[in-house]
């Protein structure tokens, strides 16, 4: 985490107050919430949507922090305490953590893309943490305030820092990836999340690319080739070098063979022969994941038997195609993370190929943000699924509804549930999942999905 006294840091963000004052304490790393002061910390207020921060900056001091920011316009500055007084706190948060990530020598991986950001950050985090000392976003921190709070809770002598950036609107990537200035960007796919925002596919893939604007000069771009929106733009890329991964063998990396287990999947690939790889993980998508990962690792000189050993021992963020056993000793996918069109189909495939159960069940909600065709995206998806490898369909949410529609064309009325109500939900699942049965769960964020797996995993 950064440490630097706070005369360095007032100037840095331009502190509008005397400094005199403020002497040579130094802090150590940087918190937005008084009730996780960590001893030394730089306590940063924000206004919410339910509190404002500023009314907790006397606590925080009192509970360990050695100052604090203090928006100009906000009034009764603590004078009497160690502030900053500064024009906007998420600037000079904002500024601070550009100048901290400006002074550390390491290499930065920026990862985006509508799916698999966080996956394939912590694949790339478990690959190089076999040789480097890394530093990854931690959980979803991806936006104008997670990124700049991962980069300054990095040590000075990271070697390699992960850092996922997230956006639903144009110009937010450029403003991450000219934060971070990665050394290699890489784009993990081009989906449908955030339609809403950006209004097509390729606006989305304009906002994607938008990572290249922070990519160092000489700096590399990992991209899903089998993406059409991304392979027309970058046939001739300038001052910067391209890497593509997909299925189609035209990429520069692509696999030679992909074999599914329960709960692995081990493939081979086109530029190491005769050797395999290991996933703790399902999903033909999460093998793209990890073709992304193992190019950035070459990229740095990561030898390939620690490639195998990073991938074999990777430890995903939760929700992500996690395998859990509910209550009555059920294989539960837990893939309530997030979803998308792109995503919902990959974990219905998925779903459809895994064999060994006397069941199989989908228990999909709604996907937001995807704009005014949101109802043919539902419906579109229940068309998909066949009722030759799935038992029942359930769903949930207002936008579910038209998945149950879709399935319908299918399947027979018995084997279609659509509900709004969680409770009532969890009853049918109770009533019906039996132990050698398997149950996907996915909807978007905003749905809490898991909140019906965790009710199947307790009494
Ligand atoms: C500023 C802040 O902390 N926001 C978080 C806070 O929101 P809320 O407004 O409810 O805060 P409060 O009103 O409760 O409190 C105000 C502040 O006061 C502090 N405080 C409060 C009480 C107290 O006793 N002491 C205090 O110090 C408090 O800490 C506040 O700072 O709480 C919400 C619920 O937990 C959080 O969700 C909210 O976090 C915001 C949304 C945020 O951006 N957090 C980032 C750190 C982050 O990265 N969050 C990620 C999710 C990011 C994301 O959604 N990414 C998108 C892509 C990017 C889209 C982009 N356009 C965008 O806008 O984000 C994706 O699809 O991945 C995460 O949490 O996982
Ligand atoms: N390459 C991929 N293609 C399609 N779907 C994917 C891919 N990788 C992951 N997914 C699916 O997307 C969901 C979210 O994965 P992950 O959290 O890694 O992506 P993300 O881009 O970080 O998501 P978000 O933007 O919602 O934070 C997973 O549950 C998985 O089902
Ligand atoms: C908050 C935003 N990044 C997100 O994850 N949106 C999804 C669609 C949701 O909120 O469910």
């Amino acid at each position: 985490m950064i440490k630097k006294t706070l005369l360095d840091i007032h100037r840095i963000v331009n502190g509008l107050n005397e400094p005199a004052f403020l002497g040579n304490t130094e802090i150590q790393g940087v918190t937005i919430d008084s009730r996780k002061i960590g001893k030394g910390n730089l306590f940063v207020p924000f206004k919410g949507e339910r509190q404002d921060g500023h009314d907790f900056v006397e606590q925080a001091i009192q509970d360990g922090a050695s100052a604090a920011f203090w928006e100009k316009d906000v009034p009764n500055p603590p004078d009497h305490l160690p502030i900053i007084v500064v024009e906007d706190t998420l600037t000079a948060l904002q500024t601070l953590a550009k100048s901290y990530r400006n002074e550390l020598n390491m290499k930065v991986i920026g990862i985006t893309g509508s799916n698999g950001k966080t996956t394939t950050k912590d694949m790339t985090a478990a690959i190089l943490g076999t040789v480097f000392k890394v530093h990854k976003t931690s959980g979803n921190y991806n936006n104008h305030l997670g990124l700049p709070l991962t980069i300054l809770s990095m040590a000075p002598d990271t070697e390699a820092a992960v850092l996922e950036m997230g956006m639903s609107s144009r110009g937010e990537i450029t403003f991450l990836s000219e934060l971070a200035r990665p050394d290699i960007a890489i784009i993990t796919n081009i989906g449908e999340s955030h339609l809403l925002d950006l209004g097509s596919r390729e606006g989305i893939a304009e906002a994607k690319l938008e990572i290249l604007d922070g990519l160092k000069e000489n700096g590399i771009l990992i991209y899903h080739g089998d993406e059409p929106l991304l392979s027309s733009r970058l046939k001739d890329p300038q001052g910067f070098s391209c890497c593509s991964f997909g299925r189609v063998e035209s990429n520069d990396l692509f696999p030679i063979s992909i074999e599914a287990g329960q709960t692995e999947t081990r493939f081979e690939i086109n530029t190491v022969k005769d050797t395999v790889f290991t996933i703790p993980v399902l999903g033909t998508h999460n093998v793209l994941n990890s073709l992304a990962a193992i190019s950035a690792a070459m990229e740095l000189g990561v030898p390939v038997p620690k490639i195998q050993e990073g991938l074999k021992n990777l430890e995903l963020t939760a929700m992500r195609m996690e395998m859990v056993k509910g209550i009555k000793g059920e294989t539960i996918i837990n893939d309530a993370y997030n979803a998308s069109p792109t995503s919902m189909k990959a974990a219905i495939e998925l779903t459809a190929g895994i064999s060994g159960f006397d069941h199989k069940y989908l228990v999909l909600g709604d996907m937001l943000e995807l704009g005014p065709e949101e109802e043919d995206f539902h419906y579109k998806i229940g068309e998909l699924i066949d009722p030759a490898s799935i038992s029942k369909v359930y769903t949930y949410g207002p936008l579910g509804k038209f998945i149950a529609e879709g399935a319908k064309q299918k399947f027979s009325e018995e084997h279609v549930s659509a509900y709004d109500n969680k409770s009532e939900l969890i009853e049918d699942l109770k009533k019906t999942v039996s132990s050698n049965d398997l149950i996907l769960f996915k909807a978007s964020r905003g749905m809490q999905l898991e909140h019906v797996v965790q009710s199947l995993q307790s009494k």
